[in-house]
């Protein structure tokens, strides 16, 4: 029996962030593995038209909560979506709903966030610092809490190059950033931004920071744990290989290559790509909950959730696989063949995006006008490229990050909770993890049909000689512009033409004597 499993039977939960791709699958797991659990409040607020109760039907009939039905039948019922907004006060919440939350959690996993790397710093601050401060308030408020588990990321300390399990400070104090984010009108805060956010390279990253610190001044008499996931990739085995369903990380990246838009990238071959499936973090959180709920460490204990320094894979490998994958399980109406190529020099990446990525986009829009449609090609390019160079500062380096107290937490273990909670990367297999996940973005982002892969194959094909008579097209248009302006390449035309006829004429003079 899994005493993990064991213990959130019987436990009321309190789960921020759930419709996101993590929270998902936290819930997925915790379903599946503790049908036995008392209930899970989620803090859901409507989006796209969708009200709370829409979104979570919409999550709960999805392919992902499958399983969970047959171990599970009546997770609707132990389901509870509460109506929040983190940007609000009090989180917008009832005050029946507040009453309920506060006198019935358990445990609390706190994984809401913006990750979005340009999100003006107001709007970071609120949810990544302020949301993070007033959950901790109401945690405090929670007589049955046992445990509350917040979500960072491995990279909140990017701009260092070893970072251990410990909090760094930031030079301003969160509060002093809360407090001025109420006053400072937004043109003065995109003045001082740059300036605060110092040597990280995004907002996202400084605002988990001081999400961190937050934690650690406000955590009182709670029992708290902070986990530092990498990259999230899609899911490694649970409930099934391959589930992802948003754009962020890598996976916006594949859609990219596949369809033949992104040939070209600046990214260190050699860098480690430090990426951990989804369903790996998921498990890591339930077993740090367990722990930190049963063991009460003395202090706050930072759980790493990374693969580099256990099982390592760099960037050209990763990309050399995803191409690889492309030749068995194309995408679907691509743009342009599948191609990948890194380069660490700045000049030749801006002559890939002229060449390779805005030549043909401005093309492609010129036969859109041509045929009467409305050119989107070169804005799409944009926005793609405006994308890839947000990403490319953590495809440049690379980072080690200790993992004593994951380690640690694997060796408290029972056997039977280390197969069912399994977060021991070096088990990873990175072919048959990256063929998944290329199969997942197929199936479950774009959502293609694996019958259409024939199709796909032949519509490659189709390209290619597309590509080669262009290619030869090009070529015999500046040959004949080069001979029209040149006397030196008309001499060369003449040489190689001449040059030609007597090879022929001698080929069918000696195949004449033979016969
Ligand atoms: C030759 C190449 C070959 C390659 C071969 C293959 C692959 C192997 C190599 C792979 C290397 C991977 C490196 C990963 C490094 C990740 C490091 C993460 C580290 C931190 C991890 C964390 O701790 S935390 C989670 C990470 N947090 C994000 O990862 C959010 C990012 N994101 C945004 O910060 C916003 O998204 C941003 C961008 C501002 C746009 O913002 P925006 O306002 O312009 O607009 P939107 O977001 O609405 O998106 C507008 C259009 O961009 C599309 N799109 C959105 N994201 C996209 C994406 N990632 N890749 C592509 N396309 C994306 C979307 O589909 C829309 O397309 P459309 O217009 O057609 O609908
Ligand atoms: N994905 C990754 O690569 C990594 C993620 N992390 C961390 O993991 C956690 C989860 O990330 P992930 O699941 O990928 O992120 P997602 O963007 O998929 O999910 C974010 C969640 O936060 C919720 N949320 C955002 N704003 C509000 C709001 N105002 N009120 C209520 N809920 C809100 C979203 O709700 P809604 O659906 O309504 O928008 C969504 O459920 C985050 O803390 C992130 O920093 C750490 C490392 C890497």
């Amino acid at each position: 029996m899994s005493m993990i499993a064991a213990f959130y039977s019987g436990k009321s939960i309190l789960i921020t962030g759930a419709t996101g791709f993590m929270g998902k699958v936290l819930m997925e797991k915790l379903f599946r593995t503790s049908p036995d659990l008392k209930v899970i409040y989620i803090l859901v607020r409507p989006k796209a038209g969708q009200t709370t109760q829409q979104r979570v039907f919409q999550i709960l009939n999805s392919k992902l909560f499958e399983k969970v039905k047959e171990v599970c039948p009546n997770v609707h019922e132990k389901i509870r979506a509460i109506y929040a907004d983190l940007n609000q006060n009090d989180f917008a919440i009832s005050k029946e709903d507040m009453q309920e939350l506060l006198s019935c959690t358990n445990i609390v996993f706190h994984c809401a966030a913006t990750v979005r790397f340009d999100d003006h710093l107001r709007h970071a601050v609120q949810l990544n610092v302020t949301a993070t401060q007033q959950l901790l308030l109401m945690a405090s408020q929670m007589p049955k809490l046992e445990a509350f588990i917040h979500i960072s990321t491995a990279f909140s300390n990017c701009n260092l190059k070893h970072i251990d399990e410990v909090i760094y400070p930031c030079p301003v104090e969160p509060k002093k950033i809360i407090d001025s984010m109420e006053w400072l009108d937004d043109a003065i805060i995109d003045e001082i931004t740059p300036k605060l956010i110092g040597d990280r390279p995004n907002t996202y990253t400084y605002t988990k920071a001081l999400g961190e610190m937050v934690v650690q001044q406000e955590s009182g008499n709670l029992n708290i744990a902070i986990i530092r996931p990498s990259i999230v990739g899609a899911t490694w085995q649970e409930p099934f290989p391959g589930w992802v369903d948003n754009l962020n990380g890598p996976s916006g990246l594949i859609i990219a290559a596949g369809k033949g838009f992104l040939r070209a990238i600046r990214a260190t071959p050699m860098a480690v790509a430090d990426l951990i499936p989804v369903d790996t973090v998921v498990n890591l959180t339930l077993a740090v909950g367990w722990y930190t709920a049963v063991h009460r460490p003395k202090s706050t204990l930072i759980y790493h959730c990374t693969s580099g320094n256990l099982n390592p894979c760099n960037w050209g490998k990763m990309g050399f696989q995803v191409l690889a994958t492309f030749e068995k399980i194309p995408f679907e109406r691509a743009f342009r063949r599948p191609y990948a190529d890194f380069t660490t020099n700045t000049i030749t990446t801006q002559y890939w995006n002229a060449v390779s990525h805005r030549a043909p986009a401005i093309i492609y829009d010129f036969y859109l006008r041509l045929t009467g449609r409305k050119p989107r090609m070169t804005k799409v390019m944009n926005r793609l490229l405006r994308t890839v160079s947000m990403l490319e500062y953590f495809v440049n380096r690379s980072w080690e990050w200790s993992t004593y107290n994951t380690e640690m937490l694997m060796s408290e273990l029972s056997p039977e909770d280390q197969r069912v909670f399994n977060f021991d990367v070096r088990q990873l297999n990175w072919l048959e993890y990256i063929e998944n996940y290329v199969l997942g973005v197929k199936k479950y982002l774009l959502k293609e049909d694996m019958a259409g892969i024939p199709e796909a194959k032949q519509h490659l094909k189709r390209l290619r000689n597309i590509h080669y008579l262009f290619n030869t097209a090009l070529f015999l248009i500046a040959w004949r512009l080069l001979i029209a302006r040149s006397q030196m390449a008309r001499n060369v035309w003449f040489f190689i033409v001449s040059f030609c006829y007597k090879f022929l004429s001698y080929f069918r003079a000696s195949s004449t004597l033979k016969v």
